[in-house]
């Protein structure tokens, strides 16, 4: 699509194509001007951003806008019919797709689930579903699983492997919504460990964590693109969701002010030490905040090591 497009509108600091500095350089996956058709009508076109490592790019947009189309052409899994998309090479994608093909009628175990898409260590298992805080349920049959717990199978699924590129439809579908808040931690704390790049479908932006360092908001074609706080002030955006969405719309950002220890004991951000964490001892920061928080059951104590709060439009907590 030209930059001349009626629908590709420049809003101020939301650039129709220009992704932050940091895509420009060390870019795992780049789709430049991508175009997919199918049954003689263009499920997207003129679709171009990258990936870096390290970086969060979260696709939104309504039902049918292209976003799973979009995230399967970036992994290979559709060829685009106009424009090209360029990998690194020896590029490692770790897939959670938005539609799953399981017989629940059979019985199928987490661990089991792990290697449905290829052999793995059983270390390789145990360190994933560490990581996705689940190794408790390695022998738990699938069909039993939470939303939230199921999430985090796939999510380990992905991860096992070490990807260079993780690429999350929906991560958070059948999630409730401290569960969802927990899991963009989770999928944050991954990106900060292994230092992946990250593409997230989203289906609109109040479930989008302000972590995501790029949203792209499409509609066929892309809308707007730029931080969560930018997308959600554009004009694309506002005419896709309505004006009322981004005004009543809250970027939720948290922030971790105290550490669990192994040792059970509460590290604090003035690092002192306690035996527990409570709002009332003073070590926590402006616990006003509505919400402020959601209940943790491994803080043991009633508080969260999660805060929530919500923000104004455009306004940006600290990180
Ligand atoms: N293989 C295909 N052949 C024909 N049409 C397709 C094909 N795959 C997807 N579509 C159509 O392309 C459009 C975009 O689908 P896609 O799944 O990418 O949207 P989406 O933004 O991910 O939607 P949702 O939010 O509902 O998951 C839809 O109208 C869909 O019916």
């Amino acid at each position: 699509m030209s930059e001349t497009d009626a629908h590709s509108h420049t809003a101020p600091a939301v650039s129709r194509t220009g992704a932050p500095a940091r895509t420009a350089n060390d870019a795992l996956v780049t789709l430049r001007e991508v175009g997919i058709r199918r049954s003689g009508r263009w499920l997207v076109r003129g679709v171009d951003f990258s990936v870096s490592r390290g970086e969060i790019v979260t696709l939104i947009g309504p039902n049918g806008s292209g976003k799973s189309t979009t995230a399967k052409t970036a992994i290979g899994v559709m060829k685009p019919d106009e424009g090209r998309v360029e990998k690194i090479g020896g590029l490692k994608v770790g897939y959670v797709p938005q539609k799953l093909s399981i017989d629940w009628t059979l019985p199928l175990t987490v661990e089991r689930l792990m290697t449905l898409t290829g052999p793995l260590k059983s270390a390789e298992i145990a360190e994933a579903l560490s990581s996705t805080g689940i190794l408790h349920l390695a022998r738990a049959e699938v069909q039993h699983l939470s939303g939230g717990e199921f999430q985090r199978a796939l999510l380990a699924r992905a991860i096992a492997r070490r990807p260079d590129l993780l690429v999350l439809d929906e991560p958070v579908q059948g999630v409730d919504f401290s569960g969802e808040i927990a899991l963009y931690d989770l999928i944050k704390t991954i990106r900060n460990r292994t230092g992946c790049g990250i593409l997230l479908i989203s289906h609109d932006l109040h479930v989008v964590m302000a972590e995501t360092d790029t949203v792209i908001c499409l509609n066929g074609h892309v809308c707007c693109r730029g931080t969560p706080q930018a997308v959600s002030q554009s004009p694309e955006y506002q005419r896709l969701f309505g004006v009322k969405a981004a005004q009543t719309l809250a970027v939720y950002n948290h922030d971790h002010d105290h550490t669990h220890l192994p040792d059970g004991r509460v590290l604090h951000a003035d690092g002192s030490l306690t035996d527990h964490c409570h709002p009332e001892d003073g070590h926590h920061e402006d616990d006003t905040a509505v919400p402020d928080h959601v209940h943790d059951e491994s803080c043991g104590c009633g508080h969260s090591q999660i805060r929530l709060k919500r923000l104004e439009p455009g306004k940006r907590d600290r990180a």
